[in-house]
Order: structure tokens, then C-alpha cells, then sequence
């Protein structure tokens, strides 16, 4: 495929994803990371419009190759942008201009200097540097990515060497050697280009559903609020700890809390300042917590903390340390300092339990708890064989 007809397929193709994405996003807002992708692939349809009509002679070259060179510059840099956006980081906004700047002036710097040499090179290297910054995005969580998000971290970066090593190349064998000719390390360089510009486009659309459906499967076992497995989730981090339990000597301990009064705290200043104390709260007790232990919130103000190979003992000094914990803080809300304390109730799971009989027995620690006048930990009556 010629350079031509290559910028009149991405412009193409580019428009053809424009279209539907603007609809997509007019009908339904989405994350900020896709407006701003569907932005950098609108940028980069009129940057290959530019360069189609310029190559045909419809646009003079000295408008449109250095405009369609900058806007495509501008489109890749927005689209990395966006990737590294997905991927949870907002450094990238305030180096975005600078850099967009510096790589314009490098270019139309090495365009008036030599056209065909200097400017060739430095636009393949800030293609490939661009390229390079959205692999980095895509690679930024290694271990937490996806083997899709892992393949197109790989593929980018793969694709952006080869296209930048026209750059680093063109400078030492402006003529090529043997049989790396120039003809063929431009070819190479509007292949990547070409490629990298299907396969970011695909593998985005398929990284913002696979991203979707991940939030989709996190949000059915997480509390929004708090930000702790909701009763599903407790549930079933719950269960393997049930079936361990019938082997002795693996004691696991359930303690349930309930916070004390927490309708005082809506009452005396509405509900969203409650909602704030007990995602505070929350975060409190998960902090006196081990990696390995679960905190859940059950219902409205009742969480259950469930702590393996945690004996009844032990487990009520963690209660304890909760305890105090929560007593000891004071949670600022808009208008005042707002303190609070939990009732505990403590067992550990029994071989012949079920999930009712243990929440049963931890519940009625519990309720012991506020019946002797809460903010303490009560133990449920340990189990007369062993567990
Ligand atoms: N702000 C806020 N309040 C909630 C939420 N879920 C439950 N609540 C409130 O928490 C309060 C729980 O009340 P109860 O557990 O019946 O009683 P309490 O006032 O905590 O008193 P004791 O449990 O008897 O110590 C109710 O007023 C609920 O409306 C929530 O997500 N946000």
C-alpha cells in the first residue's frame, strides 16, 4: 500500500470509529478516558484527511504535511493520554502541552533544515515515542493486567521501535545498506504506522469492555460505600474457611460489630455526613486488620470481620484493638467531630455449623454486648468439643 491510500484508509477508518463513539458517548456519558480517546482518534482522522488531500495535491504540501504531522503528533499523544487515564494515573496531564510543544518545534525545525532527511527522522522518533508512552500505560499494573492488556503493551511497544528505528536509522545510512534500503525502512515505518493505528483502536474497544465487565464482577461482591465486600462477598470469602473447619486444628473466628447509636449521627446531621462516618469507620477497622484477614459489611451499620486460623481467644483481643480503635476516633464531618463506638460479638466456626448457626451464636455475643451497655466485645460460649 502506497502513503496515499494508506492516509486514506486510517482518515477512513478513523471517521468510521468517530461516528459511532460520538453517538456512544452522546447517549450515554462515559469514563473520562474514552471521551478523551474518541477526542485523539477525531484529531487523528483530520490529521490523515490533511495528509490525504496534501498528497494529492488538493492542500499545498507546505500547509499540509507539517499540520497533518503535528495534528497526528497531537491525536497519539491525547491517545496515550487516555491509556494512561484508564489506567488510574492523571500525571500525564500537565506534560501533555509541554510535550506536544517541544515535539512541534523539534519537527518544524527539522522539516525547514531537510524536508526529506531530518524531518523524516524526527517524525518517525516522536511517532515512536508517543507509541512507547501508550505501551508504558498499558504495562503500567503488570501483574494486576490482563493477558490481553499484556499482549497489546507488547505489540505497541514492539510495533513503536520498529517505527521509530526508521528514525534512528535514516541518520547513519541516509541511503540504507545491503538490503535495508530506505524503500524498505519506509515501508516498514507505514506498515507499524498503519498497524499500530487498527490495533490500538481494536484493542482499546476490546480493553474498555474487558475493563466493564471487570467492574461489573467487582461491584456485585463490594460495598460502594465503604469499599469492603458487601454481604456476597463476605459470604464468599466465607465459605472455604466453613469446609476448613471440619478438619481440627484449623480455628477460624467470626466477629461481628455493630456501631452503637449510629442513628444519633444521622438525626443530628443527615445522612450523607453518616455516610461519611462509616466509610471512615470502615477504613479504621480494616487498618488494624492483616492482609489476610476479610472485613465485610453485612447490613446498614453491621460488619463481620473474619480472621483464619484465629483462635477465640486471639480473636477477641483483634476485637478488642477494633474496639479501640474505633473509640478513639473522631471523625471530622462538615459541620462537627463525630465520635462513635461498636459492640463486638466474637466466635470461631464449628465443625457441625452452618452459616446460620454461626451467625446466630456471634449475633447473640453481640446483642450481649449491647445489652451490657455496648462499645465492648462479648465472647460466644466456646464450643464444648473441640473445634
Ligand atoms: N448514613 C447512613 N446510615 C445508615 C446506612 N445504613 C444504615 N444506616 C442507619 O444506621 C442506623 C442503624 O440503626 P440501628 O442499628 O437500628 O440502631 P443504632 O442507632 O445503631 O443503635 P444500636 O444498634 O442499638 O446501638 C439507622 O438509622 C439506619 O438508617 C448507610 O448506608 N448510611
Amino acid at each position: 500500500m502506497d502513503a496515499t491510500t494508506m492516509a486514506l484508509a486510517l482518515a477512513l477508518g478513523n471517521l468510521a470509529l468517530c461516528v459511532p463513539l460520538f453517538f456512544f458517548t452522546a447517549g450515554a456519558p462515559g469514563s473520562p478516558a474514552l471521551s478523551l480517546w474518541s477526542v485523539a482518534r477525531q484529531v487523528q482522522a483530520i490529521a490523515w484527511l490533511l495528509l490525504y488531500f496534501g498528497a494529492l495535491g488538493k492542500v499545498p504540501g507546505s500547509l499540509a504535511l507539517p499540520g497533518g504531522s503535528l495534528l497526528l503528533f497531537a491525536g497519539i499523544a491525547i491517545e496515550a493520554g487516555a491509556q494512561w487515564e484508564a489506567a488510574g494515573s492523571e500525571r500525564w496531564r500537565p506534560i501533555l502541552v509541554p510535550l506536544l510543544c517541544v515535539a512541534a518545534v523539534l519537527f518544524l525545525l527539522a522539516w525547514l533544515v531537510d524536508e526529506t532527511l531530518l524531518g523524516a527522522v524526527v517524525y518517525s522518533l516522536i511517532l515512536g515515542l508517543f507509541y512507547l508512552a501508550q505501551a508504558a500505560a498499558l504495562a503500567h499494573s503488570w501483574r494486576a493486567a490482563s493477558i490481553l492488556q499484556r499482549f497489546l503493551a507488547l505489540a505497541i511497544a514492539l510495533l513503536a521501535l520498529a517505527l521509530a528505528a526508521r528514525g534512528v536509522l535514516l541518520m547513519p545510512l541516509p541511503e540504507g545498506r545491503g538490503w535495508l534500503s530506505f524503500a524498505l525502512l519506509r515501508q516498514i515505518s507505514l506498515a507499524s504506522l498503519y498497524v499500530l493505528s487498527l490495533l490500538s483502536a481494536f484493542g482499546s474497544l476490546l480493553l474498555a469492555r474487558e475493563r466493564l465487565q471487570q467492574e461489573l464482577a467487582r461491584m456485585q461482591v463490594i460495598d460502594p460505600l465503604t469499599d469492603v465486600a458487601n454481604r456476597r462477598g463476605f459470604l464468599n470469602a466465607l465459605a472455604p474457611w466453613m469446609a476448613l473447619a471440619r478438619r481440627p486444628g484449623h480455628a477460624t473466628a467470626l466477629v461481628l460489630l455493630d456501631l452503637d447509636n449510629f442513628k444519633r449521627v444521622n438525626d443530628s446531621y443527615g445522612h450523607p455526613a453518616g455516610d461519611v462516618v462509616l466509610r471512615q469507620l470502615a477504613e479504621v477497622c480494616r487498618r488494624q486488620l492483616r492482609d489476610s484477614d476479610q472485613l465485610g459489611r453485612l447490613t446498614g451499620v453491621e460488619f463481620a470481620i473474619l480472621l483464619p486460623r484465629t483462635g477465640l481467644e486471639e480473636a477477641a483481643l483483634v476485637a478488642e484493638r477494633v474496639r479501640a480503635a474505633l473509640e478513639s476516633t473522631a471523625v471530622k464531618t462538615g459541620r462537627a467531630l463525630v465520635k462513635l463506638t461498636a459492640s463486638f460479638g466474637v466466635t470461631t466456626i464449628r465443625a457441625d455449623d452452618s452459616t446460620v448457626t454461626l451467625f446466630q451464636r456471634a449475633d447473640q455475643a453481640l446483642q450481649a454486648a449491647k445489652q451490657a451497655g455496648r462499645n465492648r466485645v462479648e465472647l460466644a460460649p466456646a464450643a464444648t468439643v473441640p473445634e
